[in-house]
């Protein structure tokens, strides 16, 4: 069978009927025609020689590839966000306006754990009847559970958190009395302060109407509500589970087409007072209608305008600040913190500037890979194309083995702080054994690393308030607790973990980083891309 088939194919050639010369054709047609042929093949094999060419010059200009690692609110797209607004800044300055939302949620965020404090009761020991310190001056506390709003709304408004709200005007905080604040502040009474959480109910509704933007429809599980950050260490209090969910985004799902395109119709959009936790996060969750829906584009900061006020009284009063600092809940170190800019950000024409595009949270999860090419010259051509891939931080070492440079984030601010998705495990000991993980992966082996001790602004501001390293790290001694001391002691570390683990020896970078801070972070970013432009030339064997 096959043997006939193919001798059939033979006289079946398709191109002997069109190449084959024309019936009865005269010696000048024929000349004439092999004199065209002879031209297009000229012409072909210079296309040839073109598209070996342009395959060369591609060849000769690698693509660099750089890989993000570190822990979860590390700083990974912070740096990426960083290297986009030197490199492609005009991709970034249009970018920035689809940030605004992402900072109406962290705003959200923060109002959500203000009332959540305020509705749910505290553990027994941190409450202030049981507290040492107020044992004997307070009211008696119970400490039996409601069921709550997230937006307040509470179904027992004079049940214990109320009164553990009034407790704290009968109580004195050395910490907080001396500051400046308690010269403006003052405690809001009781009935203001329920009417006050009434009135930032539809900020609810807000909530919900923005993850249903960040993410299209039928894509519930892209962006969910994972878990809390920034809990102090040792976790002194276990039941401090407040409702402080944070959205995330899977990769490739291009949220930020979504926040371009979508308006959002939300089908029960008048804000109920009923006590249901679920109601605005899943089940109560509207759904995108494309362009045809209900509300404006802009209803989300129109609220948020309308309810300055009563977020800005809610964070300045001085009982709030001290049920947090009772609850040990550091608004000010959440990431995406903007409470304390709520003037600005909340204006009707607000516009994220890039510090703003900086601060702001929002959670990657799964490993994303952003391509881009150089805007701005480096004065070199090669290696003009960037692939940088942020793998989201979890603890799992689920990260593509094959990189030819990557950053390490160790965020050193964490010494005193679990980590979200463990809260027995603290953030620098976990960084330490990621770095040590990384600098043993014989995979990595070739790879130079870079290593960033991040969020040095914050660590410095720790230290400065009186924090110190020793309590929470022994081996550190009793040596100066300032920022200069503090990171040549974690540099050294680190750098004793990479001699000893690395497979092969090899060049360590280190760099004391605040990644947020753009002017410390172009010098440091200009000096990485030269590294790795140097080493993909000396790979390339042009140097
Ligand atoms: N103050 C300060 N904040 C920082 C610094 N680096 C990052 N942040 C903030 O910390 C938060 C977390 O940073 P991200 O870049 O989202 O962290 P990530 O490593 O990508 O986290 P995942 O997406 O969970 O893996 C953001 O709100 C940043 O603005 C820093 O050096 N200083
Ligand atoms: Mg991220």
């Amino acid at each position: 069978m096959r043997g006939s088939s193919s001798v059939k194919a033979l006289f079946d050639d398709p191109f002997d009927s069109v190449l084959k010369p024309p019936p009865g054709e005269t010696p000048e047609e024929c000349a004439r025609r092999l004199s065209r042929e002879e031209e297009a093949l000229k012409i072909s094999m210079a296309i040839d020689a073109g598209i070996k060419t342009e395959r060369q010059l591609r060849k000769k200009m690698r693509i660099v590839r750089l890989l993000l690692l570190g822990q979860s609110e590390s700083g990974k797209s912070t740096t990426l966000r960083q290297f986009q607004r030197l490199y492609t800044p005009t991709a970034f300055r249009e970018e920035r306006i689809l940030w605004r939302n992402i900072i109406q949620l962290n705003i959200l965020r923060s109002v959500r754990i203000i009332l959540d404090a305020l509705n749910r009761p505290s553990s027994p020991q941190m409450s202030p009847s049981t507290s040492p310190k107020s044992r004997t001056r307070t009211l008696s506390h119970s400490p039996r559970r409601r069921r709550v709003s997230q937006f307040g709304g509470s179904s027992e408004a004079e049940a214990s958190p109320t009164r553990e709200y009034l407790a704290g005007r009968e109580l004195s905080d050395p910490e907080t009395d001396s500051e400046e604040h308690n010269r403006e502040s003052h405690y809001l009474d009781p009935t203001n302060l329920e009417a006050l959480k009434m009135r930032l109910l539809p900020l609810r509704h807000i909530e919900a109407l923005l993850i249903a933007k960040l993410v299209p429809p039928n894509e519930d599980e892209a962006t969910q509500l994972g878990g809390s950050s920034s809990h102090s260490y040792p976790p002194s209090d276990p039941s401090l589970s407040y409702r402080s969910q944070e959205v995330f985004v899977r990769p490739g799902l291009g949220w930020k087409g979504a926040l371009a395109r979508a308006r959002v119709h939300y089908p029960n959009s008048t804000c109920s007072n009923e006590s249901d936790e679920s109601s605005s996060s899943s089940t109560g969750r509207p759904t995108s209608a494309g362009n045809t829906g209900l509300e404006t584009s802009d209803e989300p900061q129109e609220v948020l305008n309308a309810c300055r006020a009563d977020i800005m009284q809610l964070w300045a009063d001085r009982g709030v600040r001290e049920l947090l600092h009772r609850r040990k809940i550091k608004l000010e170190e959440h990431p995406g913190f903007f409470l304390n800019d709520l003037e600005r950000v909340t204006s009707l024409k607000y516009t994220p500037t890039d510090d703003d595009v900086l601060k702001a949270r929002l959670k990657t999860v799964g490993v994303s890979e952003y391509r881009f090419r150089m805007e701005v010259s480096t004065g070199r051509e090669i290696g003009a194309d960037w692939r940088i891939v942020d793998v989201g931080g979890s603890r799992s070492q689920s990260w593509v083995p094959f990189f030819d440079n990557v950053i390490f984030l160790a965020p050193i601010s964490g010494f005193d702080q679990v980590l979200t998705e463990d809260r027995s495990v603290n953030r620098l000991e976990d960084s330490v054994l990621l770095w040590k993980a990384l600098c043993s992966n014989t995979l990595l082996a070739n790879v130079d690393l870079v290593l960033f001790l991040n969020k040095c602004d914050i660590l410095e501001a720790k230290l400065k308030a009186g924090v110190r390293l020793a309590r929470y790290v022994r081996s550190y001694g009793d040596r100066e607790n300032d920022l200069d001391t503090v990171s040549k002691y974690f540099r050294g570390k680190f750098a004793a973990i990479h001699r000893e683990y690395s497979p092969n020896p090899r060049k360590f970078y280190a760099f004391c980083t605040s990644v947020t801070d753009t002017a410390t972070t172009a010098g440091i970013i200009a000096s990485v891309r030269d590294m790795v432009i140097r080493q993909h030339l000396k790979q390339s064997k042009l140097m």
